[in-house]
């Protein structure tokens, strides 16, 4: 679903990615973790076009990325979230799905909210529920506490009916109960909905319960690759990053 092919990005002399090569397959979450500074958000980033590349190659679902603009992913069924939160604070909470499932029809913000085909309506109301924010449904976005404004964001994303989803820290600053059903909604998209994830997450209770697959990043560079268990025994990774008690956890 998307391949990354010797992924480098400098900063002036600062080389944030360095060679990085990754894949992640259909129907999986792929999470890439490490250490602050390791190049996480930027190797996402450049992935969703917010950054180019120095050098490499990316392809999301078969297709060369280098021409398009973050705008042109939507539309091609890949979905992204972000770390700080960009939601219409001033919306409602069902109009900022709304807004998420009208990327296909174009259109400025007054144009999408105001076209509210029935479909439409009931897939965003299908959508309130599974994220456990139907009886909020009219609220203004701003008044929800962070954990349910994250939802919110994940609903959006949602609202596209996308492939691929993209997460930025999606589990940053929720509490367990919120960590347990962000846990429960992931797989039930990969498993029942056959969406693929890539994540960037640094709440390892998160990673290590829901993840196919895990690229440990450090400087960069990859360091380790493998099934949870067998990042969390990697050697290197202990050092870089998890620290003993996560390697006998
Ligand atoms: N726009 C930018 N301009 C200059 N340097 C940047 C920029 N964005 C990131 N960097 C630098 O690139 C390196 C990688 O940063 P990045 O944000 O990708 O790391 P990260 O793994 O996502 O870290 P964190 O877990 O703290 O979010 C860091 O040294 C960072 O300071």
């Amino acid at each position: 679903m998307i391949e990354v092919e010797n992924l480098t990005l400098r900063f002036g002399g600062l080389v944030a990615v360095n060679d990085l090569s990754l894949v992640v397959r259909p129907r999986t979450i792929h999470a890439l973790i490490g250490p602050n500074g390791a190049g996480k958000s930027t190797t996402f980033n450049c992935i969703s076009r917010l950054y180019r590349p120095t050098s490499g190659r990316i392809r999301v679902l078969g297709r060369d990325v280098s021409g398009l603009r973050p705008q042109d992913l939507a539309p091609l069924g890949v979905a992204r979230t972000f770390q700080n939160l960009e939601l219409f604070g001033g919306l409602s909470v069902l109009e900022n799905v709304l807004i998420g499932a009208h990327v296909h029809c174009g259109g400025g913000l007054r144009e999408r909210l105001a076209a509210r085909p029935p479909a439409v309506i009931g897939h965003v109301e299908h959508l309130l529920e599974r994220v456990g924010l139907a009886e909020f449904r009219h609220a203004q976005a701003s008044a929800l506490d962070f954990g349910r404004q994250k939802m919110l964001e994940l609903a959006r994303a949602l609202a596209i009916r996308p492939r691929i989803l993209l997460l930025d820290e999606p589990a940053a600053g929720l509490r367990n109960r919120e960590i347990g059903a962000l846990d429960r909604l992931l797989n039930e998209l990969v498993e029942r909905d056959g969406l693929t994830v890539l994540l960037v997450e640094h709440v390892m209770q998160l990673v290590m319960a829901i993840s196919h697959r895990v690229t440990v990043m450090n400087f960069g560079a990859r360091i380790a690759e493998g099934t949870p268990a067998e990042v969390r025994r990697d050697p290197l990774v202990v050092e870089a990053y998890l620290g003993q008690e996560a390697a006998h956890a």
